[in-house]
């Protein structure tokens, strides 16, 4: 069975609205708040990523901030600690911190020190990739820690930006993207 052909993921699809030119022209912003507003649907959601998530998972890391939306009640479903990976100035502890850019702009991430043991394996959690330098600055962070990436989570991958790619350049062997959308 393929993704679409799953009624919870033709259903969730269906719920994600494109604004054009948001937050700057050219951008085909796919908004994902009529899915979170849809409790069926988004139950459905974190049920499919739970049904994909390696047996081997210790942790769930997810990004700030539509990462923290899918990633900690994924977190809860799987009996799994949640830890955050957040934009910089936030976490209060001692942190390591990676730069990237953005679609539309370019900044830092950061997780704390102490959150992640070398025997992790993490599952890295966002809520979309597309050009993927969120999630490879996530990926470095989690690796900085000593600890491994098992696998990463998407809800939606916007197909002809090169984040598959780019990851997969980056040795990453498992990502599970729920929604394809061409963008
Ligand atoms: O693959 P990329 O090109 O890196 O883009 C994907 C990232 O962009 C968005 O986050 P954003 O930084 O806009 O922050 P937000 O989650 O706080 O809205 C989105 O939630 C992903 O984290
Ligand atoms: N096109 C897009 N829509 C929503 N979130 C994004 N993050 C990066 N690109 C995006």
């Amino acid at each position: 069975m393929t993704m679409s052909d799953d009624h919870r993921v033709t259903r969730a699809a269906n719920l994600i609205r494109t604004v054009l030119d948001f937050p700057k022209p050219g951008i085909r912003f796919r908004d994902i708040t009529p899915l979170l507003g849809d409790v069926d649907a988004f139950g459905d959601v974190i049920d499919v990523m739970a049904e994909h998530a390696p047996a081997n998972a210790s942790v769930v890391c997810g990004v700030e901030s539509r990462g923290f939306i899918f990633g900690t009640p994924l977190a809860l479903r799987l009996g799994l600690g949640f830890v955050p990976i957040r934009k910089p100035g936030k976490l209060p502890g001692a942190v390591v911190e990676q730069s990237y850019d953005l679609e539309y702009g370019s900044t830092m991430l950061a997780i704390h020190t102490d959150a992640l043991h070398p025997d992790d394996n993490v599952l890295l959690v966002d809520d979309l990739l597309a050009t993927g330098g969120t999630l490879q600055a996530s990926k470095r962070l989690v690796e900085q820690l000593g600890a491994t990436v098992a696998q990463i989570q998407v809800v939606l991958e916007l197909v002809g930006q090169p984040g598959r790619d780019s990851l997969i350049a980056d040795g990453v062997q498992d990502l599970f993207a729920m929604i394809g959308i061409e963008d």
